[in-house]
């Protein structure tokens, strides 16, 4: 079997903003139906190499391929059409509180619809059922008259992702989706998202900033630093050692002493059953 497809193609990428360079040469190629994670530390430039898929921003220089399409040049209509074929997953869900979850659902499939919205019944009953499927798979069946803002967070993201859904999506980028839900609900929306992706054969670029959430995840990781790869791998076998790497010097030695401290502890008590959750978080949290 060849090499999937390559459905994003970055060469070369800058962004300049006034003296901040965001992006600082980034290069990647993501093939299709691959789910990919992006990993740093705040401000490494995750947020800026997703908006650029897209053109929700330009580059300085370098080139963006995405879908065949040269994504800097498209203008009006073939914007609106790869916009379509992308959908897009954000870290505050972006529902509108006051409305139902059915129509926030539907809002996702506003751009194939002539002409403004005004609640559900003004969409197409086609549509609507498309959007009742897609919150039962996303677990919220019988939640469609609820308003959205009534719902926790890790339902309002489910939301969200039967919105994208609507789209019919052939890529799907999540910007820190689970950066504001609890540890449980960030993992039962993590599982949601790479079972949806493999289900519809998606291609998935997701921003994370928890180790451990991003070792295990996806099909491959890459790192920033700085706006530059520095670390792109596929994560099957791969050493938290390698991964912490990414958050450069100072935090690679916090996360070091952290380890040495817990082996120390761990000889006085015998019960360690937890010490793997602890350093992802404790290093995030020294090094931000
Ligand atoms: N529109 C903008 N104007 C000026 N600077 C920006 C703009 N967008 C991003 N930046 C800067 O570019 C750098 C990269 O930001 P970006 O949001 O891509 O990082 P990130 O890795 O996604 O961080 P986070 O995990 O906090 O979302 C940061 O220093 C940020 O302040």
């Amino acid at each position: 079997m060849g090499s999937p497809r390559a459905v994003v193609e970055i060469n070369d990428l800058v962004k300049q903003y006034g003296d901040l360079r965001a992006l600082d040469g980034v290069s990647l190629t993501v093939g299709e139906g691959e789910i990919v994670v992006l990993l740093g530390l705040s401000g490494s430039g995750k947020s800026t190499l997703l908006r650029h898929i897209d053109q929700l921003d330009l580059p300085t220089s370098g080139s963006i391929r995405v879908l065949g399409q040269d994504v800097p040049a498209l203008r009006g209509k073939a914007l609106r059409r790869l916009r379509s074929r992308v959908g897009v997953i954000f870290q505050q869900f972006e529902l509108v509180g006051s409305l139902s979850v059915l129509e926030n659902v539907l809002t996702g499939a506003l751009s194939t619809v002539a002409g403004p919205r005004l609640g559900v019944w003004s969409y197409p009953r086609s549509l609507r059922t498309t959007a009742l499927g897609h919150l039962e798979r996303v677990g919220l069946a019988g939640r469609e008259h609820q308003r959205a803002d009534t719902l926790s967070g890790g339902q309002q993201q489910r939301v969200a992702i039967a919105r994208a859904l609507m789209q019919s999506p052939e890529i799907l980028l999540a910007d820190e989706p689970v950066a504001s839900l609890d540890p449980e609900s960030s993992k039962q929306v993590m599982d949601l998202i790479r079972e949806i992706g493999r289900e519809r054969g998606l291609t998935v670029l997701c921003s994370l900033h928890q180790v451990e959430l991003a070792m295990s995840w996806g099909d491959r990781l890459v790192g920033l630093q700085g706006g530059r790869v520095v670390l792109d791998t596929p994560t099957a076998g791969l050493e938290r050692e390698s991964v912490m790497r990414v958050y450069g010097a100072e935090a690679y030695e916090a996360y070091e002493a952290y380890e040495a401290s817990e082996v120390s502890e761990a000889a006085e008590v015998s019960d360690v059953s937890d010490v793997s959750q602890q350093p992802a978080q404790t290093v995030g949290q020294a090094a931000q």
